[in-house]
């Protein structure tokens, strides 16, 4: 009785194999072919170790695109099997899903489901290679870099797979010969279309690596290049280390491929050799067997059933639920037959034609123990060495990239100096002199600059037009004062934008001071209210804003210093008592370039 999966997929002749019997060798394509077809329906147990045996191996593989409630499905639960040193012609229409396959072999792309086996490991897992020199990939969009040369591109891809510069000049001039590239020399942005496919189709074959994943690499290569490229890749699987996924749209020269496999909603139609499709099917080319799978497939028939029905026992087995699917859809649910897996069926099994079967669930995936070090794969040198090297040629051919680069942050830090961090002046500063009186448009007010307001006899002290000595000042570090008749106007420009500050002078400023520093103990709150300089600051800039204010205090500290030493006072006396000394690093001045450059040149 055959085992089947989950899927009702009964397992391939490989996975029968003795994982542990390692003498056990496999024969060549056409004989593994053969044994799986002897062994169709018999029972087998599929393990890890059998399909890691393969050189590719995908199990259920679904992959959609789009959004939950608008699914784009491109695989639905295909199986596909490759053993080592095969051709392995992927064909199918155009959007059909064979790029997406291929990505998601090669690491590129992950898959929503289902199991990938790459040489033994999991792509992008550890120890599997992949991605990594032991494959070679040709994309179908070419990834090369125009300003380089055929050969400095050979050196690129090589170092990246830790070849030599040597080891890579040994191999152009064989691949040159080969796919008929132009002199090394030429660059490759002045290349054809086909000769530029040419070059990456070159790039992975460059290292002669175990798997060879080719995205259509005959399209637009003339008949005779492309036969001498298929007798290359019949050459290189000859000894049975190198294996080789080809897609291609020529279907007739799969021929030459040891297995192909026909894909189609998602899944494969059939995986056979050539020939025996066309013996198989009876038809005159494999356009043809393609057609006919086509057709069954659009009608909904398995092709268990309608292949197999002579050799198997009709039995009817029940249908596997399947929430994926949409069981009105004649189109879906065919049994995609993998000659791997030989069969496998979709949720739409019911009625069909096969053995009763025992569901087995697919082997536990391992579980590699992965380091802290193996989890960021720190990058290698070779790898390192490739992209400075790159990125180094590329930047240096192209002036005007090179240009930008160099060019863009000298213009950004010259702008910077030019244009900010310099010590703000001719800030508008709004004045309202209550106490010059309201009338009195001139900001900078006459008062008795040299004389001591203190009676030298009784040391009384008479202090008038205090505002005038501090606005005077006040003017000598900031020399855009304008005077404003009220508090409001003063405001109102303000709020236009039209003053940075507004400067508030009650009436009797001078006398209230004069109270609050004679008689601090009868100061009222009156008296302090009105011996205060009201000050309103635009805060939205806080450079600005701090400078301003640092101004403000130092012009009454000037001012005051000044009227001890017309009174032969100390010159202190009057100053705040916190006695700020030369800095010990920076400048007096601060120079906000100064101390905002180094940030700037670092951004
Ligand atoms: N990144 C993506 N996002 C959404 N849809 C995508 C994406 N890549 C591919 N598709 C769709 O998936 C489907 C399969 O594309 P894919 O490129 O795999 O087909 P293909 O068989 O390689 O086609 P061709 O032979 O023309 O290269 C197409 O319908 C395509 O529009």
């Amino acid at each position: 009785m055959p085992a089947y999966d989950n899927e009702g997929a009964t397992i391939s002749m490989e996975d029968v194999r003795d994982p542990d019997d390692s003498t056990l060798r496999i024969g060549t394509i056409e004989e593994e072919l053969a044994a799986r077809r002897n062994r169709m329906f018999k029972t087998q147990q599929s393990t890890v170790a059998s399909r890691r045996q393969q050189a590719v191996c995908v199990r259920r593989a679904h992959k959609k695109y789009g959004t939950t409630k608008n699914p784009n499905v491109i695989l639905d639960g295909l199986n596909m099997t490759v053993p080592k040193g095969a051709i392995y012609g992927l064909l199918g229409a155009s959007g059909c899903g064979k790029t997406t396959l291929l990505s998601c072999i090669v690491g590129r792309r992950r898959l929503n489901s289902g199991e990938i086996w790459v040489l033994g490991g999991r792509p992008g897992g550890p120890g599997s290679g992949v991605p990594g020199p032991r494959i070679g990939y040709m994309p179908q969009e070419t990834a090369l870099f125009g300003e380089f040369s055929i050969r400095e591109t050979m050196i690129y891809f090589g170092w990246i797979a830790g070849m030599t510069t040597k080891e890579v000049d040994e191999r152009i001039d064989f691949l040159v010969t080969l796919l008929q590239l132009p002199n090394p020399t030429r660059q490759v942005k002045v290349l054809s279309g086909g000769q530029q496919r040419r070059v990456s189709l070159a790039a992975a074959l460059l290292h002669d690596p175990e798997l060879l994943i080719l995205d259509e690499p005959t399209v637009g290569v003339d008949p005779v290049l492309r036969q001498s490229i298929w007798d290359h890749l019949v050459e290189i699987t000859k000894g049975g280390r190198t294996t080789v996924i080809i897609t291609t749209h020529y279907i007739d020269e799969t021929k030459q491929a040891n297995i192909i496999g026909l894909m189609r909603g998602g899944r494969f139609l059939a995986e056979e050799s050539p020939m025996e499709l066309i013996r198989r099917y009876n038809g005159e080319s494999l356009e043809d067997v393609f057609l006919k799978l086509s057709v069954l497939q659009n009608r909904g028939k398995r092709r268990r059933s309608s292949i197999l029905a002579d050799v198997v026992e009709r039995v009817e087995i029940p249908a596997i639920p399947d929430p994926t699917v949409d069981t009105e859809d004649p189109e879906v649910g065919e049994i995609s037959g993998e000659f791997g897996d030989n069969v496998s069926m979709s949720s739409k099994g019911r009625g069909v034609v096969a053995e009763p079967t025992v569901v087995e669930a697919l082997p536990p995936e391992e579980k590699h123990p992965r380091g802290i070090l193996e989890r960021i794969q720190p990058m290698k040198m070779h790898h390192m060495q490739a992209l400075v090297w790159k990125n180094f040629w590329s930047l240096f051919r192209n002036f005007g990239l090179l240009a930008f680069i160099i060019g863009l942050p000298i213009s950004q830090m010259f702008l910077f100096c030019l244009a900010i961090g310099h010590y703000p002046v001719g800030l508008p500063i709004a004045v309202v002199n209550y106490e010059a009186g309201a009338n009195n448009t001139d900001v900078l007010c006459q008062y008795n600059k040299n004389e001591c307001p203190q009676d030298p006899d009784t040391w009384e002290w008479n202090l008038t037009r205090f505002s005038c000595r501090y606005l005077d000042f006040l003017s000598q570090r900031q020399n855009n004062l304008i005077a404003y008749p009220s508090e409001s106007i003063a405001m109102a420009e303000a709020e236009r934008g039209r003053a940075r500050v507004v400067l508030v002078f009650p009436s009797n400023f001078s006398a209230s001071l004069q109270d609050r520093l004679r008689d601090p103990r009868h100061a009222d709150v009156y008296t302090i209210m009105s011996s205060d300089i009201q000050a309103h600051m635009d805060d939205t800039d806080k450079q600005v804003e701090w400078m301003l204010n640092r101004d403000l205090l130092l012009a009454f500290m000037e001012a005051t210093e000044h009227l001890s030493g017309v009174c032969h006072l100390p010159g202190r006396l009057l100053a705040t008592p916190v006695y700020i000394h030369k800095p010990i690093f920076g400048l007096e001045v601060p120079n906000f370039t100064d101390f905002a450059g180094p940030g700037v040149i670092l951004t």
